[in-house]
């Protein structure tokens, strides 16, 4: 569905350097990235900021042209049949609507079903699938701009899926809203892959909804691919510390321990890092009969960990 070879995007910025003069600097966005996605996968796009996704994710959709490199999604090349591919594709951009701020949700839709040239009776039927799943019912018939920011997102999504594309890609469709939005749209877009066989991009931020959704991750770090492959190995490719939150009577210089290493004080509170081969039972132990301590709990590292860990030092991708 997604074939992308070396592809890279530089652009050229103006920086000041001294106190009148300007030079020009390229910023290699994306520095030469290759992976597949075969249709019907749902993989997660991954990077700290700046790292290169929503440049990736232009040059998928066409609005970006690649610096070097060679790009085909659904067979095309995005940025000369980017018409072509919008009929076989769909995107929602968390930070922005598609919909119009003025009109009832509804007649949005229409407006997209015109645009796409979808018959009005594959319309009718596949709005009646979204408004059913994504629970659109209520606020069909409310004007975009006094939705609120999770029933706004669902109509996005159902925007971007009335011409029932073949490939998704959501950047950031998770952000600002609540615990129980987020678990509307995560079902709905489990549904939409296993049951219509989607194929799904989705960049986030959010390790839960990589957590809850993805089978492969991908994660890019300063325009280069850090790691691609899934979740499970991923954990077990980065050896992540467990981390022993040890509450103290009083603050206290930080505590020395064999085996365990503090990361983090914060008044009586330490964070002690324990790597996976030393004995975590054994430094509670040692930490307990050396020191007035109130609570003590262990955590075994999340996905956050070892995301944070893979930022710092970098895994070769392929694992
Ligand atoms: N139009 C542009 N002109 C100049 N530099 C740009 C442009 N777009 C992106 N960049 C630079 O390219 C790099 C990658 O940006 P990009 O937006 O792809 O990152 P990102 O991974 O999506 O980040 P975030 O998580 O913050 O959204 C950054 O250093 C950014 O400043």
């Amino acid at each position: 569905m997604i074939e992308v070879d070396e592809i890279a995007k530089s652009f050229t910025v103006r920086r000041r350097s001294g106190r009148l003069r300007r030079s020009r600097v390229h910023v290699a966005a994306v520095d030469g990235i290759s992976f597949t996605v075969a249709a019907g996968e749902f993989v997660g796009y991954l990077g700290p900021n700046g790292a290169g996704k929503s440049t990736t994710i232009k040059m998928l959709t066409g609005i970006l042209t690649p610096s070097s490199g060679r790009v085909r999604v659904a067979g095309l090349d995005p940025s000369r049949q980017r018409t072509a591919l919008a009929r076989r594709l769909g995107v929602v951009f968390g930070q922005r609507t598609t919909l119009w701020w003025d009109l009832p949700l509804r007649d949005s839709l229409t407006l997209i079903r015109h645009l796409y040239r979808v018959e009005r009776s594959v319309h009718r039927a596949r709005l009646a699938e979204l408004t059913e799943l994504l629970e659109l019912g209520p606020f069909l018939d409310t004007p975009v701009r006094q939705l609120s920011l999770g029933q706004r997102m669902r109509g996005d999504l159902a925007a971007a899926l009335v011409h029932d594309p073949e490939l998704l890609v959501l950047d950031e469709p998770t952000i600002g809203l609540d615990v129980v939005s987020k678990a509307t749209v995560r079902a709905f877009l489990t549904r939409l892959n296993t049951e219509r066989g989607t194929t799904i991009l989705l960049t986030t931020h959010d390790l839960g909804d990589i957590e809850r959704l993805c089978r492969r991750v991908m994660i890019i770090d300063h325009g280069r691919l850090a790691y691609d492959g899934s979740l499970d190995a991923l954990r077990a490719t980065v050896d992540a510390d467990r981390i022993l939150i040890v509450d103290l009577a009083r603050p206290a210089p930080p505590i020395e321990v064999e085996g365990a290493s503090v990361v983090r004080t914060d008044g009586p509170r330490q964070w002690l890092a324990i790597p996976s081969a030393v004995n975590a039972a054994a430094v509670v132990a040692a930490v307990a009969g050396r020191h007035e301590v109130e609570d003590i709990s262990l955590r075994e590292p999340g996905i956050e960990d070892l995301i944070t860990r893979l930022y710092r030092g970098g895994v070769p991708a392929g694992h």
